[in-house]
């Protein structure tokens, strides 16, 4: 189970609080966030939205949510308003919120001016200058201290209250109750049980619930804490270097260096000097030593991406540090000694590159000890595309600074029938572009995608696990214009309800049909509430 929950993001965004509500209140504002994580949301979109409200109901400038990981002792930032790094992570004990957790008790800083328990490399690395501090701990069902929740300078100047930490603790209880809800609170617990692969790693930011991520999920969970080499196999921009990440960040070199050569963007000529390094005077120009990226990976990961364009004199090369874990730079006789672990990755059918004689058999099969096999994203379903497609909605509007739009169902249907030659890659700009330049919610006009007519019908489940007398009837009579009359009917209504911005009503008087008839039509499709 990856530590994401997926599902409609833009249907928790709330307005902030104009005014600061009276404490019991409070509980009110937050209550429904227990039920939407209950539906399965976006929970990156979700926990953003969360310290939005909490940071605007308790007047501070910034939130950060903390979360325990128990195996390194520490807490990591897992949900803030921390624009400038991507995550924080302080010792138990260290800094106010390390002391939170590690003593249990709220922490109201009014003044971190010549407070010990300040921690102040945190403004140092990130440019923010800290002026007030509230944080109190976050506590499980069973009273566990599981994370710490924490808001900074209080608006106008001000310091916090005891009252606001009252009203902070009050939120925190809140927010556990919807926490402990989420895959994410499972994720901790089985932490807890398995001391030593640290939490906020696993698969997070991989959206994916199709049984061949699944499967995907739990190749990579056993191969990712040994040094096996790791061959990754699938199409241009199905994830690849984003589960290659996974492997290393999930294993004990996570704090080590993870260093990318990409073998397609180099000329074969160059791509030896790349990995290796070269000495000085080893070719004209050498004018200085040149350590490759085998040296600076040392005690990490080397990521060979497009391992198919290696030239055969490299491979053997490579073959040699996989073995003996040594090898020389150009121009060098000495040996250098490496300790890395290396995973690779191709779109190319290595096994056929193998029988043409152009990769070595010995090195195809010292790198594929694990193989794991990307599939293309058509091939994950509809309910996997439909995921992708509303985390980078809430993603991308994130990015841009823009209010998270809705996504039509004739959008949303456009996006599951098209096949996706360039697979989620294509799917993420596919997104930016819509979110860009829609106003309010995605309409069809705004994918930059093919007619819809001349897309096949959408299925929901993975396509090798569907219906084959439809898989195989319908796309050709689709590719040619020929759509049953039903579906004809259906697209011509979801149509009309795009061009009316959903307004059912609008939609009705168009179709020149009752508002009833249209609702039983929609309840028909499957989208009585959605439009
Ligand atoms: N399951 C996923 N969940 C979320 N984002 C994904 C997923 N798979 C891929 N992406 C995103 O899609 C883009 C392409 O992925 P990635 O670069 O890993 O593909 P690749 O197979 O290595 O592509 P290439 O072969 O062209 O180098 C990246 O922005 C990545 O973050």
């Amino acid at each position: 189970m990856p530590l994401e929950c997926y599902g409609d993001a833009s249907a928790f965004i709330l307005p902030p609080l104009p005014t600061m509500p009276p404490a019991a209140d409070i509980t009110q504002v937050l209550l429904p966030f227990g039920a939407l994580v209950g539906r399965e949301v976006d929970l990156d979109a979700f926990l953003q939205t969360l310290m939005d409200r909490i940071a605007a109901t308790m007047q501070a400038d910034r939130g950060t949510l903390w979360l325990l990981d128990p195996a390194r002792r520490e807490l990591f930032s897992r949900a803030a308003h921390l624009p400038e790094v991507s995550q924080i992570r302080v010792k138990l004990g260290q800094g106010v919120a390390g002391t939170v957790a590690q003593e249990g008790h709220s922490i109201n800083v009014p003044d971190p001016r010549g407070e010990q328990r300040f921690f102040a490399d945190i403004d140092r690395m990130t440019g923010y200058r800290t002026t007030s501090l509230l944080a109190v701990p976050l506590r499980d069902a069973d009273g566990a201290l599981y994370g710490v929740l924490q808001v900074l300078n209080r608006r106008g100047g001000d310091r916090f209250t005891p009252e606001d930490t009252e009203r902070l603790d009050a939120i925190a209880s809140q927010v556990s109750t919807a926490l402990q809800s989420t895959s994410l609170y499972q994720e901790l617990q089985r932490a807890k049980d398995q001391p030593h692969a640290p939490v906020g790693y696993f698969f997070n930011r991989i959206i994916g619930e199709s049984p061949q991520l699944q499967a995907i999920y739990r190749l990579v969970r056993k191969a990712a804490p040994t040094d096996a080499t790791v061959l990754l196999r699938g199409e241009s921009g199905s994830g690849k270097e984003l589960f290659a990440r996974a492997v290393h960040v999930n294993g004990p070199r996570r704090d080590k260096p993870f260093v990318k050569v990409d073998c397609a963007a180099l000329p074969a000529t160059l791509i030896e000097n790349e990995l290796f390094g070269h000495e000085r005077g080893a070719y004209t120009g050498a004018d200085h030593r040149m350590p490759g990226k085998f040296e600076a990976a040392d005690n990490g990961t080397v990521f060979i991406d497009e391992i198919g364009e290696l030239p055969l004199p490299v491979q053997g090369k490579l073959l040699r540090v996989i073995q003996d874990r040594e090898f020389e730079r150009v121009g060098g006789t000495q040996a250098i000694k490496v300790d890395v672990r290396i995973v690779a990755a191709t779109h190319r059918d290595l096994a056929r590159m193998v029988a043409e004689g152009r990769f070595r058999e010995d090195l195809y099969y010292r790198i594929k000890v694990v193989e794991v096999v990307l599939p293309p994203l058509r091939e994950r379903g509809a309910e996997d595309i439909e995921r992708l497609a509303r985390h980078f909605v809430a993603a991308v509007a994130r990015r841009h600074r823009l209010p998270p739009p809705r996504l039509s169902p004739l959008a949303l249907e456009r996006l599951k029938r098209y096949r996706w030659p360039g697979n989620v890659r294509e799917l993420e700009n596919c997104i930016e572009s819509a979110v860009v330049l829609c106003e309010g919610e995605i309409l069809e006009e705004h994918l930059p995608l093919p007619d819809m007519d001349r897309l096949p019908p959408a299925s929901t489940a993975p396509q090798s696990m569907a219906d084959p007398a439809r898989a195989t009837a319908t796309p050709s009579s689709a590719e040619a214009g020929l759509l049953p009359l039903a579906e004809v009917e259906r697209l011509h209504i979801l149509r009309v309800l795009d061009s009316v911005k959903g307004n059912r009503t609008a939609a009705a008087k168009v179709l020149e049909i009752g508002r009833n008839t249209l609702a039983r039509k929609l309840k028909e499709y499957g989208l009585g509430d959605e439009v």
